[in-house]
């Protein structure tokens, strides 16, 4: 991993107290009778590593198009870069460079050659396009391959180029599509931290688009979940993990149990909805204000499900009767399946050897389990 290099890095970025670098602000985009966005507003400040997340169709390419100017929004209340109004601005004059997924290199030419490639168009002198093309390639650890030709190096290198190409010119904001989607699953994890490593270093605002919510979690200061054009939840990543606001950001972050049924009682933060007859209480996480006899969804991780020997759950948690419908071993844990009157509930032991044959009883914390909008 390369140093952290101090002298580029501000204590402020990607802070609250960091300005906006971009500001996107109620953009809705149609294609033909399709409608891309729909009023949406992203905000990223200096140095923020900002992911937009989302299924495919969501709208993330269109958001991102719309940010490096390659598309219009049919209507936009304000497209800003640096405080700058930007929205009459084409994609070469707005000062933020995107990485594909397919990274686009020139065949034809060396690694230093293709890093250099932006500058010399930019019309940088030869001797300084040199000094911080080689100062890019150092910060992706590939000085050693300048004078290779691209098909002499490995996905993951060619990545690294990419990027290096990317961000030599400076931009004030880098667009990343998916630029781990071609790498397999190690080279990917690798990634993943260097990405951040080059991020923090370069004190670069950082626009990353993903379909995977794990490279969300593990890469971002703010995590932008979209659905059908909208954005369906903001937040800090644990916030994502912990406290989804609706079904659809709980099964989108991989929440394995989730249940429906109607509010009984509200005592804020808490709320107790009745489910098949039975009584869950949960945090309240939805968008709106909780009301008696409101549709809800309930969820629970399968890792915050614990197993009871006693037939009976501590006074702060949820508590039910249940029998072992089936288990798959997954290397580092078990996934058991039980059945409740309420249905089935995932839940998974880390102790492999200490997994019950015969579980009865199983129970979850108020504080781990969350009452969402349906
Ligand atoms: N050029 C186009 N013409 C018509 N419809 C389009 C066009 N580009 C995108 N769309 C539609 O707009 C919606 C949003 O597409 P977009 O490419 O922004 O989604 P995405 O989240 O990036 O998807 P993916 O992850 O598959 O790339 C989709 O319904 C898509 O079919």
């Amino acid at each position: 991993m390369p140093e952290a290099r101090t002298q580029t890095f501000q204590a402020d970025v990607g802070s609250p107290a960091a300005p906006p670098m971009l500001e996107i602000v109620e953009a809705t985009h149609r294609y033909g009778d399709v409608v891309a966005l729909d009023g949406v507003t992203v905000v990223a400040r200096q140095g923020e590593f900002l992911t937009i997340l989302g299924e495919s169709g969501s709208g993330k390419t269109t958001l991102l198009r719309i940010i490096s100017g390659l598309e219009r929004p049919t209507a936009a209340r304000a497209v800003r870069i640096g405080g700058a109004d930007v929205s009459e601005l084409g994609a070469s004059d707005r000062d933020c460079t995107t990485v594909f997924q397919h990274y686009a290199l020139f065949p034809h030419m060396s690694v230093r050659e293709n890093v250099e490639y932006g500058l010399k168009v930019r019309g940088v002198a030869t001797d300084e396009r040199r000094k911080r093309a080689m100062e890019a390639l150092e910060l992706v650890r590939l000085i050693h391959t300048s004078e290779r030709r691209i098909h002499q190096l490995s996905g993951g290198e060619r990545q690294r180029v990419a990027l290096a190409r990317a961000f030599v010119t400076r931009p004030s904001i880098l667009l990343l599509d998916e630029p781990l989607g071609a790498l397999d699953e190690k080279l990917r994890l690798d990634m993943q931290e260097e990405l951040i490593a080059i991020q923090r270093n370069l004190g670069i605002t950082f626009v990353y688009i993903t379909h995977s919510q794990e490279e969300a979690l593990t890469m971002s200061d703010r995590v932008l979940l979209m659905k059908s054009g909208e954005i369906a939840q903001e937040g800090h990543p644990t916030e994502l993990f912990d406290r989804p606001n609706s079904a659809f950001a709980a099964r989108f972050m991989g929440v394995e149990n989730i249940l429906e049924g109607v509010i009984e009682k509200v005592g804020l933060p808490y709320v107790t909805l009745n489910t098949g007859g039975h009584f869950i209480t949960g945090l309240w996480c939805g968008k709106s204000m909780p009301r008696v006899g409101a549709k809800v969804v309930t969820g629970v991780r399968a890792e915050r499900v614990r197993l009871s020997n006693a037939n009976e759950a501590p006074l702060s948690a949820n508590g039910i009767s249940c029998r072992r419908r089936a288990s798959v071993y997954k290397g580092k844990y078990l996934d058991l399946t039980l059945d409740t009157e309420i249905g089935p509930i995932r839940t998974r032991l880390w102790d492999v050897d200490a997994a019950p044959t015969e579980p009865t009883f199983i129970h979850w914390s108020h504080d781990t389990c969350t009452v969402m909008d349906p």
